[in-house]
């Protein structure tokens, strides 16, 4: 029963998070990447060109945009259930290196309890900015009003307050990470192929000029910033892979699965795989993009397959093709002899030792 309820206010979620509302959101979006800029170039002072952490400014530009579009409130109010989050994620990584003992999570060691106490904290804090800013969400699209409106309906599938904040939850996790990481490694690709750097931020001028913001008119003829992403997340998906647990004994092609089989998709296997993307499968080439070209979605799944699909694609995608078309617009930008190229699989894919950029104003 939860899980139909929680499909059902997903599929909700998904419908009324789709490209029209993702574009209704672009100038908050703008103005937040805007601001990211600016401060860019206050640090950069009087030098011409100067390093950035590329995936700490990311994290911070997509903490902001899930705060202000999911929730109607400022990162500052966020921040808390972020640095929660972080300690959980930290938690939970050391958990999966470790040896596992069947109940041993219920024993009362110091991270246990610590675990136990973030997840309080993390809720209370939720409760608390839901009841903040909650009433004036109520008649707006973001997703908290979306929720709190299916919190008053009198059907079946009405959302319970504990409800809505397991759902921001994911929200809160499932946005921030996943678009920085996005845009971290489609830059770090860019500065390392300065050829499709050109092209983009030519096509970036051509379309919205040098000086103007992308608009919901306009965002769709960045072709090629589009193509640079989908190859992006062909080469690095922020989602390393999804799991699904088989309901009922099922024949898949050869094989007889039976019910209770855990199975592992590893999307970053098959997105690397030769037999689906040739012998340059681990080259960046956009082109593979071009005109539009699409691929099975067995081959090519980032924001994975099926009714739990990513309810935030648009969201995703529009934030990163405004933010990026934003970051090319105003600086050209170059590996520094100190970048380490060390992808890590975590939970996500990240930069082991940050992503180094060296960034100039144009
Ligand atoms: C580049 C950015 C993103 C990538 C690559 C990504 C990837 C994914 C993937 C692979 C799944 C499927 C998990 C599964 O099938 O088990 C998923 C689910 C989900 N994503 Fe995203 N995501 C991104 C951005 C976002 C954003 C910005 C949001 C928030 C608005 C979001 C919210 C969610 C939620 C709520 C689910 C769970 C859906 C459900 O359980 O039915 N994602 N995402």
């Amino acid at each position: 029963e939860i899980l139909n309820r929680r499909k059902a206010g997903c599929v909700r979620l998904y419908k009324s998070l789709n490209p029209q509302t993702a574009k209704g959101w672009i100038p908050e979006m703008s103005a937040i990447a805007s601001s990211m800029l600016d401060k860019w170039e206050v640090q950069g002072g009087t030098h011409t060109e100067f390093e950035i952490d590329a995936n700490k400014e990311f994290q911070t530009l997509s903490s902001d945009v899930i705060s202000r579009v999911a929730f109607g409130s400022s990162y500052e109010e966020g921040k808390r259930v972020f640095q929660l989050q972080e300690e959980q994620i930290n938690l939970a990584l050391l958990a999966m290196r470790t040896f596992y003992f069947p109940g041993f999570r219920f024993l009362p060691t110091k991270k246990n309890q610590r675990r136990h106490s973030l997840n309080q904290e993390i809720r209370s804090s939720l409760r608390k900015l839901i009841e903040t800013n909650g009433r004036k969400c109520e008649d707006s699209k973001n997703l908290l009003g979306l929720m709190l409106s299916a919190s008053k309906t009198d059907n079946e599938f009405k959302m319970g307050i504990e409800e809505i904040i397991d759902e921001c939850k994911t929200f809160y996790f499932a946005g921030k990470e996943t678009t920085a990481n996005l845009l971290t490694w489609a830059t770090l690709l860019l500065a390392l192929h300065k050829e499709w750097q050109d092209k983009a931020r030519s096509e970036v001028y051509q379309v919205c000029g040098k000086h103007k913001h992308p608009n919901a008119e306009n965002l769709s003829s960045l072709k090629i910033v589009n193509m640079v992403l989908k190859e992006t997340l062909r080469l690095y998906p922020p989602a390393l892979f999804i799991n699904r647990t088989v309901t009922r004994d099922v024949k898949l092609g050869k094989l007889d699965i039976p019910a209770g089989t855990q199975l592992n998709l590893p999307i970053i296997e098959i997105h690397h795989d030769v037999d689906i993307w040739g012998a340059n499968a681990e080259e960046f080439d956009p082109s593979r993009f071009a005109d539009g070209k699409s691929y099975h979605l067995g081959e090519y799944f980032p924001f994975g397959i099926g009714p739990a699909i990513c309810v935030g694609q648009n969201l995703a995608m529009v934030e990163a093709k405004l933010a990026l078309a934003m970051v090319l617009q105003r600086f050209a930008f170059d590996v520094p002899p100190s970048y380490v190229h060390a992808p890590m699989k975590v939970m996500t894919l990240q930069p082991q030792y940050g992503a180094q950029l060296l960034v100039h104003k144009i």
